[in-house]
């Protein structure tokens, strides 16, 4: 018989019932008894799809209040020293490592692997201890034994868990104001070399699979997706001791990669003491050959065959053509799952009661998923006749698909076929840019802005949910935007903003926003997954090709102009961010989608430009997490995602000032790309790091203006005047004061009206006290 499980099922619920439930705790409107009552039926509810879809396996561990890194913080007692906690966390101290409480900055965040998912970075310092905190996941785990599942409870491999920390120089780091002048000077670069804390770490490890056994667990799911990157070889030469000690105590092991191929380990991997071995065949399947054709006669192969990724149905029939040799060569140790934890993918397609019919079954959702599995499995356990009609309805699906006149547009092939070698470029070189914004803009020293969103307030998602049931009209929708613009406008005059934005209180997201009004896009109503903690984004669907059959922004933006004489910033997503952040065609290149979007954001410039928009800022924070995983791949995506930017942003005069804006990334690996997209500015996320990710714009003599964030905007905690003086002290001693602008690290759409207002405030104050600084200096 043919096993199938999957490596982790979204958490957040279908209808989003997790967040309602922790944000419902963290305005304390639910006790914590309720928010453990609602996650504990999540569980349920998501074993039992398992369960139902004849999945052989439930996964236990893969829930989590706001991130499965932050879990296994939790798990082997090393939160930072800073905060003070003890190795055993409460649920409060927990999320006050998420959110940052009043002494203490929250855990950095950054994307997981090449996903718009973010975790929390565990903080290392050299005398880091580890100390089993296992309840939780016991409780979860005698939860799912309770409810009569087949249990297989799945772990991130400390190989990963010590790769994703960051090694931290001082103990002291990141202490707020009243600790300013003693912390270190931290670099970005790891401080020592992580890989000693094994020592430390494995018997941890060894104490919970021993938890574990003795808890009735005989298979264990430990995720290494560390694996797929470019590892040193002294971490690839530590798996052998790390598994060893491992198989050692307790459970048979299931190694499990994904994001990418493994094959160049594979002779190490096969010969691991582990029972068994999952490969990711959607991203990878090339890798398949390296591993199969010698696969040891005792192990367990998990072939990652269903796109966990990625919401299109499966091809079953090319699915079958990989496995059924396979299944032949290691009968019941083939294994079956997803790609990957299915956490990348909406819950059930089932809800989805607007979705065009003909594009609806095109696609699959986790549950669906799951159902794949299940016919890959008859078919190869029973024979094809078994679901010879489940496998035809995904055959008559794929070819309505692939003949569908829907995907095609002449005109926009036309069109990228007529790009011409200029078409990326700035007219003129970014000094004469700059002396002619200079003029035009007439900006102060230091000049200030946020990064675009302001409040997304719950008056507004309720204007906009009754807009869109029906219960409110156009024009009283638009008349109550227009309302939050002129709020968020006269707001950031009283402030003494210099570049003033708009407030994006039109938008639900700022990548669906723009899917709603392309050709091309599909969005769904309850396609949410989950981005951070209790943050969803709901990712359109690219079925065909782009194009923009009218203006998305300018109405708005003009707007916003009319109503002061300060330049108002208009505000676009970038072309490799709409495609990063949405479900993408799998049918052609990601980069000739990606120049499909770049004409259209081009469109969408050169018109704000005619409107007398003298600002455009176009945002790729996903730049960074579209780059490939594996080195040798990224001069090829930064060549052609680099081009996307430009050509979406050069159609406008010298004297048009375009700003991008990154963040959650590490930027100083892809500086030289980053130049070259030539932004006039580039605003990025370095709070929550200590300005340390400006270092490296320092030292690569980063030629264009920078703005690089003094206020953290995932916290709810307010900064102080004297944080952020003493980041713009730093700032000024790594980038030239007259090419550094004052920012927030993002957007503000999460944050209410009244922190929003004191800490721009405060943000406000600071820049003057450092112009006062710099005139004395001068
Ligand atoms: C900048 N970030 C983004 C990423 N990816 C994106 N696609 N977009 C991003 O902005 N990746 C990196 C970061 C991640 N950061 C965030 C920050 C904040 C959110 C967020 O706030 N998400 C919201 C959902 C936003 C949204 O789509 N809102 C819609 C629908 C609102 C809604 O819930 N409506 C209710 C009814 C409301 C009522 O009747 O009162 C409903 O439909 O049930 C809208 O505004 O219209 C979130 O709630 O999590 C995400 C990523
Ligand atoms: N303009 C967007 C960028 C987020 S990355 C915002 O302000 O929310
Ligand atoms: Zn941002």
């Amino acid at each position: 018989m043919t096993t199938i499980h999957t490596l982790g099922f979204p958490r957040i619920g279908a209808q989003r019932e997790l967040k309602h439930a922790v944000e419902s705790y963290w305005r304390v409107d639910q006790s914590i008894d309720a928010l453990k009552q609602t996650a504990s039926a999540l569980r349920s509810q998501h074993w039992q799809w398992q369960r139902e879809a004849g999945l052989d396996v439930v996964t236990v561990g893969d829930f989590a209040f706001y991130d499965q890194v932050l879990n296994h913080i939790a798990l082997f007692g090393c939160a930072p020293k800073r905060f003070g906690f003890g190795p055993r966390l409460s649920v409060d101290q927990y999320f006050q490592l998420a959110r940052g409480n009043a002494d203490q900055f929250a855990l950095e965040m950054t994307k997981w692997f090449d996903t718009n998912y973010h975790y929390l970075v565990p903080e290392f310092h050299a005398d880091t201890h580890f100390e089993l905190d296992s309840h939780w996941l016991l409780d979860e785990l005698k939860q799912a034994q309770a409810e009569g599942h087949r249990v297989k409870p799945v772990l991130i491999g400390p190989l990963t868990f010590l790769w994703l920390g960051k090694a931290k120089g001082h103990a002291h780091q990141h202490q707020h104001a009243q600790h300013a002048d003693c912390c270190g000077a931290p670099t970005q670069a790891d401080a020592f070399d992580k890989l000693p804390l094994l020592a430390r770490l494995l018997p941890a490890y060894v104490q919970l699979l021993q938890e574990l056994t003795a808890a009735g667990v005989e298979l264990v799911q430990i995720d290494e997706p560390a694996l797929v990157l470019d590892l040193p070889q002294a971490w690839v030469d530590a798996l052998d001791h790390i598994y060893a000690t491992l198989r050692a105590s307790g459970p048979k092991l299931l190694l499990s990669t994904y994001f990418g191929a493994v094959d160049n380990h594979a002779a190490r991997l096969s010969k691991l003491p582990v029972a068994g071995l999952h490969l990711d065949l959607v991203r990878a399947p090339e890798q398949l050959a390296a591993f199969a054709d010698n696969w040891p006669a005792d192990k367990i192969l998990s072939a990652g065959i269903i796109d966990g990724r990625n919401i299109w149905r499966a091809d079953l029939d090319r699915c079958l053509e990989t496995l059924s040799p396979l299944r032949r060569q290691l009968g019941d140790r083939l294994w079956l799952a997803p790609s990957c934890s299915l956490l990348h993918v909406p819950v059930d397609l089932a809800q989805e009661g607007k979705l065009d019919p003909e594009l609806k079954s095109w696609l699959a959702f986790a549950k669906q998923k799951l159902n794949e599995l299940s016919v890959l499995k008859r078919a190869l356990d029973l024979g094809r006749t078994a679901v010879h009609q489940e496998l035809q309805t995904s055959r008559a699906a794929l070819d309505a698909r692939a003949a569908s006149p829907r995907i095609h547009n002449p005109a926009v092939a036309a069109r990228v076929d007529g790009i011409g070698a200029q078409d990326d470029r700035r007219q003129s070189g970014y000094t004469t840019r700059q002396l002619a914004q200079r003029e035009r803009l007439n900006l102060p020293p230091l000049p200030t802005t946020t990064i675009g969103s302001f409040p997304q307030t719950d008056t507004i998602r309720r204007a906009r949910a009754a807009f869109k049931r029906g219960e409110l009209g156009g024009s009283e929708y638009h008349q109550a935007m227009q309302a939050e613009i002129q709020h968020a406008v006269s707001r950031q005059e009283a402030l003494g903003l210099d570049v003033l934005v708009h407030g994006e209180a039109e938008r639900n997201d700022m990548v669906e926003y723009f899917g709603e009004q392309l050709a091309g896009f599909a969005f769904t109503q309850y396609g949410w997954v989950q981005s951070y903690g209790s943050r969803c984004v709901k990712p359109p669907v690219i079925f065909g090709d782009v194009s923009r059959p009218t203006p998305m922004t300018v109405a708005w933006t003009q707007y916003a102009q009319s109503l002061t004489q300060r330049p108002m910033k208009g505000m676009l997503t970038g072309p490799v961010t709409i495609l990063q952040w949405s479900f993408v065609r799998d049918d052609q290149p990601r980069s000739q989608t990606a120049t499909q979007i770049a004409l259209a954001i081009r469109d969408e410039v050169v018109d704000l430009e005619a409107a007398g928009i003298a600002v455009i800022q176009i945002d790729e924070p996903a730049f960074r997490e579209g780059l490939p995983l594996k080195r040798a791949d990224w001069p090829q995506y930064l060549d052609w995602a680099a081009r996307a930017f430009r050509l979406s942003a050069s159609g406008v005069r010298d004297n048009t000032q375009i700003h991008t804006h990154m963040c959650y990334s590490e930027f100083n690996d892809i500086l030289p790309a980053i130049a070259a997209l030539d932004a006039d500015v580039i605003t990025i996320e370095t709070s929550r790091s200590d300005m340390e990710l400006l270092d490296g714009f320092g030292e690569f003599a980063y030629p264009n203006e920078i703005g690089p964030g003094v206020y953290d905007i995932h916290s709810p905690r307010i900064p102080k005047v004297e944080e952020m003086t003493r980041l713009l002290r730093k700032a000024a001693a790594v980038i030239p004061a007259e090419r550094l602008w004052v920012n927030p690290d993002c957007g503000l759409k999460t944050r209410g009206w009244a922190e929003v207002d004191t800490a721009l405030q405060n943000m406000v104050t600071a820049t003057n006290q450092l112009r006062q600084e710099l005139a004395a200096t001068l």
